[in-house]
């Protein structure tokens, strides 16, 4: 459940009155995601998300992903606009929370993945990053390499590792190491989503109708981002990895954003990386979520099996790329 902050409707009128959009007819909080409280908004003026921000997101931020989330709509990625009121303010204070409301979105995430999902991601993702490289502004990466070894501190080190079992420990002290020393620095890059998961992209009549959630968002590289993916959306739910399904976002992608050599043949030591980024927050929120929270936190050890899977390729043909086709 995700609705961490009650509004009353006297609450919600006085906000409401900002704005050109009449009265609300219905109001309701969303129980799906976990960072934020958002509501399924109707007024006289149409539909909408309206989206409290709470303590895991840093205030300061909020301008970098909004004015992103504006130059996406702008530039016809279907994602949440940002609705500015009267004043042309998209962000005020609502219940003791910064807020903002934001265009609904059609479509649902997909529940069972298929590789036409993974054709269509590929585009959806590329057209992202194209459309928002001329974005001016820019956010650091909190969670890249660099953070990855106090991360793990954070999460509890290796008796939280040893916990989990499966040899964890070594797995994750081997890997902070290897990854240090061959992260790539000098991959194309801009502004990446960081955090595409399948339950941040709607689909509607087999098509991408929206992606949501950028508060993740942050300039990082590339092929980072479509290592995320990979790792979100081509493996089954036994662990193994979808090859095909790999090949379709890969080809789909570059057909929109072309890869260089030196992206393709960084994508196992990327797709590491990314399966670290999550193993870490999982770990983490392992740790820190009280047993009874209305909140589950999401299994470290899927994305152990990830980075496993990662460690033994012996190059980027392993995601379906035909050295011929690349
Ligand atoms: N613009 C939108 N249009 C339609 N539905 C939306 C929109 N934005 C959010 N939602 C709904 O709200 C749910 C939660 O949104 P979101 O994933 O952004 O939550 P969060 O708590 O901020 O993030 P997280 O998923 O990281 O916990 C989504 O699964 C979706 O059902
Ligand atoms: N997508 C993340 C959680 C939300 O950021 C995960 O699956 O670990």
């Amino acid at each position: 459940m995700a609705v961490y902050t009650d509004v009353d409707d006297d609450q919600l009128d006085a906000f409401l009155a900002a704005y050109d959009l009449g009265a609300a007819h219905a109001f309701k909080g969303i129980a799906e995601g976990v960072e934020n409280s958002n509501y399924l908004l109707t007024t006289d003026g149409g539909t909408f998300i309206l989206t409290l921000y709470e303590k895991r997101v840093d205030p300061a931020d909020l301008p970098f992903f909004i004015g992103l989330m504006h130059h996406l709509a702008a530039r016809h990625i279907p994602c949440p606009a940002p609705v500015p009121g009267r004043d042309g303010e998209v962000l005020r204070e609502l219940a003791g929370r910064p807020a903002a409301l934001f265009t609904f979105l059609e479509g649902a995430w997909p529940r069972r993945i298929e590789a036409e999902h993974c054709r269509h991601l590929g585009s959806a993702l590329a057209g992202f990053h194209l459309a928002a490289a001329d974005y001016p502004a820019t956010r650091a990466n909190a969670l890249s390499v660099d953070a990855w070894a106090p991360l793990y501190e954070r999460a509890g080190g290796a008796a939280a590792a040893r916990a989990l079992g499966g040899g964890l420990e070594e797995v994750i002290e081997e890997e902070l190491a290897a990854l240090a020393a061959y992260w790539p620095k000098d991959l194309p890059g801009g502004v990446i989503h960081a955090d595409l998961f399948p339950d941040n992209v709607f689909f509607k009549d087999g098509a991408v109708s929206g992606l949501i959630d950028f508060y993740f968002a942050c300039t990082d590289l590339f092929a980072y981002d479509v290592a995320i993916c990979l790792n979100a959306w081509c493996f089954e739910p036994d662990h193994q990895f979808n090859i095909t399904k790999a090949r379709g976002l890969l080809n789909a992608y570059r057909k929109v954003r072309p890869f260089g050599a030196e992206e393709l043949a960084a994508l196992p030591i990327l797709c590491r990386g990314a399966a670290m980024r999550f193993l870490l927050t999982r770990l983490f929120d392992w740790q820190h979520t009280p047993s009874g929270a209305l909140v589950r936190p999401k299994d470290p050890g899927e994305y152990l099996k990830k980075l496993q899977f990662h460690r033994e390729v012996s190059g980027p043909g392993a995601y379906g790329l035909e050295a011929a086709a690349r």
